[in-house]
């Protein structure tokens, strides 16, 4: 009888000193779950984890995206209308994350855990097996509580910094930060842009003066160039959104969009050291 291979995912932190170890960059791809459905947001994970991510953003849809752009605001619209709750995205990751090597950072805003209940969506996301969070809007007053509730339940929540933020907050987000910082390349909204702003570069140098946790950029990276220059700059991971969730969101049909997703994934994956 053949092995079956139960690939349990390591956490984020795990992942990252693996990559590290081996002198590579990690490649974390994020998608809205339910976007055009949850079947083909089951595939997606499947095709993004065969084709080399490192570690996968599943976005929670939300009403009011806030910090998102044109393109995942349409996409949380698309996932919403189809009646896409966090109970049914927590399920179908029951049964997908065992057949995953990478592990998921689930994506969502405060709103959404607040109510739950933090105590109970952590318990809850760590029994589907997502091993970190990402929560964009949280207040850093508020991030305490949430941190100490992440820790008891295993879950490594990621923490953002922007280039508008002041250098004593930064160091207070890198200090709390668990599994990998979150760099924004930008001010301004999710979205592809035609260039990543030079600016990351000098950024990047002052987080990691200021620790030696490993740091992740995102927003508007879409293009292998992006990628390759982002990763020269000395970033420990890139991570790429807007251009994922169009090719999905936007395909003229589920297997199209999956067949679009594996290549262009594989064409900024081959652009990484
Ligand atoms: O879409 P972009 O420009 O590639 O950026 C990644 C981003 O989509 C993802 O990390 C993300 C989705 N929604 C967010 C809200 C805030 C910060 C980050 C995000």
């Amino acid at each position: 009888m053949a092995a079956i291979r139960t690939m349990q995912p390591v956490g984020l932190s795990e992942t990252f000193n693996r990559l590290k170890k081996d002198g590579k960059v990690a490649f974390i791809p994020y998608i809205t779950a339910g976007d055009p459905d949850l079947s083909t947001t089951a595939e997606a994970l499947k095709v993004l984890d065969s084709c080399g991510s490192d570690i996968i953003e599943l976005g929670v849809p939300y009403s009011d995206p806030l910090a998102d752009g044109p393109v995942i605001q349409a996409a949380a619209t698309r996932s919403l209308a189809k009646g896409t709750n966090l109970n049914a995205i927590l399920s179908m990751l029951k049964e997908v994350v065992p057949q995953l090597s990478c592990p998921i950072a689930l994506f969502t805003y405060y709103n959404p855990i607040l109510k739950r209940g933090t105590e109970r969506f952590m318990a809850t996301i760590r029994d589907s097996g997502v091993h970190g969070l990402v929560v964009p809007d949280v207040p850093l007053e508020e991030t305490e509580t949430l941190r100490t509730e992440a820790k008891k339940h295993g879950i490594e929540l990621v923490l953002l910094t922007t280039p508008t933020t002041p250098t004593d907050r930064m160091k207070a987000i890198v200090d709390a930060a668990e599994g990998f910082v979150y760099l924004v390349s930008s001010v301004g909204v999710t979205g592809a842009r035609a260039s990543v702003s030079a600016s990351v570069e000098s950024l990047l140098r002052e987080i990691k003066e200021a620790t030696t946790k490993p740091v992740a950029v995102g927003f508007g990276i879409s293009k292998p160039e992006h990628v390759k220059q982002v990763a020269g700059w000395g970033a420990d991971g890139v991570i790429v959104g807007s251009a994922m969730v169009k090719l999905l969101g936007e395909a003229k049909s589920p297997q199209e969009g999956l067949k679009e997703l594996e290549d262009f994934t594989r064409s900024l994956k081959a652009a990484l050291p």
